[in-house]
């Protein structure tokens, strides 16, 4: 295929793995951040595709600095981050389109914990656009014998399945952390699926989406892996440690703290009902110990599997 021009915005772990995907694939790839020797501008000029994984708390920050370059016409946005903004519960692909309204944005997620990726041990991820031949694009510059890209029509449930299931996965490591059973685990993650599901919904993301790799895919990988900071949350304060001291040794960003937050404002807003969320919150904030939020969610009044 065409070699692409492709700018990173973010050298964290998951924008260096998928810098080292591209150019196995010989696209050009420029890497951009913070503390790295170039400067925006240079890592912009001639970006035929713009990816951004740069953690939550920056996205607004950097769209808005890289409103102030010139870009050609046709760049195509990718956004890689899973989160949710703060100050306005946009999505990043919301953020990015609503900066550039005239250009194609492509979110792409899946089940990718990077040091996986960075093995070059198989994997598989979706790419999501409004925009198919975007997608497609996408698809192609990023598609090896060990990193298999599906597309997607469904952006907003793609990039949503992604940030959603951090929630989870936080739960998911106190489970574990508490050994509760493998019937605990799979109750856990299939009650927070329905969560996940209903919240996707009140968003207009399509169910399907949600059992497709980008929803049940990541749900069961993050859910699963001591690699995932999310996990790691859960399964530190379940072994007795603060959300401080969890925080301060974790390499990398946990999306999942500041989504918990950010969604049970939006929960509340629109009156969905978020059971899991709303006890990972309590624990984060250090309302509760694991061990009550167990008893919490078990205690629920009974009812009915679906309604
Ligand atoms: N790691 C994975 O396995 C993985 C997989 C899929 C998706 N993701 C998602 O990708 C995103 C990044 O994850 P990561 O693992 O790469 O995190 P990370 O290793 O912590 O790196 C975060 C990157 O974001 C940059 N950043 C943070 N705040 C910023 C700000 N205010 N302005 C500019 N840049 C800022 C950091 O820059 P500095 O280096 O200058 O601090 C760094 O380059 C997250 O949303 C995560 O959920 C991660
Ligand atoms: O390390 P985590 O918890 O951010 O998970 C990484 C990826 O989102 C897994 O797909």
């Amino acid at each position: 295929m065409q070699k692409t021009t492709i700018a990173i915005l973010g050298a964290g772990a998951w924008g260096v793995a998928l810098a080292n995907l591209a150019t196995a694939n010989g696209h050009q790839v420029r890497l951009w951040s913070r503390r790295g020797g170039q400067t925006l501008q240079t890592v912009l000029q001639n970006a035929q595709i713009l990816l951004s994984a740069i953690s939550m708390q920056g996205v607004r920050e950097v769209a808005s600095q890289v409103q102030s370059f010139p870009l050609s016409p046709t760049t195509i946005f990718v956004t890689a981050t899973k989160g949710l903004d703060p100050q306005t519960t946009l999505t990043p692909s919301q953020i990015w389109q609503t900066a550039f309204p005239h250009h194609p944005v492509v979110v792409l997620s899946g089940p990718n914990l990077s040091k996986e990726i960075e093995q070059s041990l198989p994997a598989a991820t979706v790419v999501a656009s409004q925009n198919q031949a975007a997608a497609e694009l996408v698809q192609m510059v990023f598609s090896s014998p060990c990193f298999r890209v599906y597309t997607n029509p469904d952006p907003i449930g793609v990039e949503l399945g992604g940030t959603l299931k951090n929630i989870m996965a936080i739960a998911a490591g106190v489970c574990d952390g508490l050994h509760l059973g493998t019937n605990a685990k799979a109750a856990l993650v299939t009650r927070g699926l329905t969560e996940i599901i209903r919240i996707g919904r009140s968003w207009g993301a399509n169910t399907e989406t949600f059992y497709g790799l980008s929803g049940l895919g990541d749900l069961l990988a993050t859910c699963n892996s001591p690699l995932s900071r999310n996990y790691q949350v859960g399964y530190q304060m379940a072994s007795g440690k603060t959300l401080t001291e969890v925080l301060a040794d974790l390499p990398g960003t946990a999306e999942g703290v500041n989504t918990c937050r950010v969604l049970l404002r939006h929960a509340q807003h629109h009156s969905i009902t978020v059971p899991i969320t709303e006890q990972v919150y309590r624990l984060l904030q250090g309302e509760i110990t694991p061990r009550q939020a167990l008893e919490e969610l078990m205690l629920r009044d009974i009812k009915p599997e679906y309604n």
